[in-house]
């Protein structure tokens, strides 16, 4: 296992986001955080990346409490893609080289340089490593900064909508490349999504919140007409095509 939530509650002044939220994820695995606009699910990153600290709750990372780790440390072990990036006057390269930083001591190794190298090519980003953030597009910029916190190498990878602005092709490649960096690097990659089909082919758990509590947690099974009647008020069906389940809206 390497993260643990148990108990965790938040409020943005009294108003209550989060009560009682309790998971866990090993190494490896995609999970999927699930829910109407506004129940948490932002809220819930932003807790177990400290940028919002709980008012109840133990947050463990690698068995460290969250608490007792430095923000250096955190950076070693969380990557986090926030819902919405600005560009700057810095080039593709550049920026996700920056990714690197938590691990850099004295100056930038070959290793650093590689890594960056492979990510462009993995991403499709070759063509772009030397324009500058600033003058992308939305969905260009979001691929830089999944493919930056990629090269932190992190253990926990948190990411807010992370095929927003993207096209079809690059929503199904970003989801792909980001599994198969968390089966073959070992991270746990934890998706805030609100494409159930997307989430459905590229999860392997999936955490559905309600009014700020875990309304339902597992496999595929909990993606299921009667979950999203109670969670989205939306009638479904859930069909398979080629094995996989897809939610068809019935209004
Ligand atoms: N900084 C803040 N101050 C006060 N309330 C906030 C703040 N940020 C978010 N909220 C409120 O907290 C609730 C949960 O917000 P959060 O962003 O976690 O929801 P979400 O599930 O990620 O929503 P969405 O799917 O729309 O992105 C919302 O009602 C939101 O208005």
């Amino acid at each position: 296992m390497i993260l643990s939530v148990d108990g965790v509650e938040f409020s943005y002044k009294s108003r209550k986001i989060l009560e009682n939220v309790k998971f866990k994820v090993n190494r490896g695995e995609v999970v999927s955080i699930l829910g109407p606009n506004g129940c948490g699910k932002s809220t819930l990153l932003k807790c177990i990346n400290k940028i919002l600290k709980p008012k109840r709750g133990v947050i463990l990372i690698d068995n460290y409490n969250l608490n007792e780790l430095s923000n250096l440390e955190i950076a070693k072990k969380i990557g986090y893609v926030p819902q919405k990036s600005d560009g700057s006057y810095m080039t593709v390269f550049d920026t996700i080289l920056l990714g690197r930083k938590p691990h850099i001591k004295w100056e930038v190794s070959k290793q650093d340089i590689n890594l960056v190298n492979e990510i462009l090519e993995i991403m499709d980003l070759k063509d772009y490593a030397l324009r500058y953030t600033n003058e992308l597009s939305g969905g260009e910029l979001q691929k830089v900064i999944i493919a930056r916190a990629i090269v932190q190498e992190p253990e926990v990878l948190l990411l807010d909508e992370p095929t927003n602005n993207l096209d079809l092709k690059n929503q199904l490649e970003i989801l792909r490349v980001i599994r198969n960096i968390s089966k073959s690097k070992n991270i746990a990659s934890i998706i805030v999504i609100h494409d159930l089909n997307l989430a459905l082919r590229y999860s392997d758990k999936f955490i559905m919140l309600k009014d700020g509590k875990i309304f339902a947690e597992g496999g595929k099974e909990v993606i299921n007409p009667k979950n999203i009647e109670a969670v989205y008020g939306v009638s479904v069906d859930v069909k398979y095509y080629n094995g996989i389940p897809v939610v068809i809206p019935l209004y």
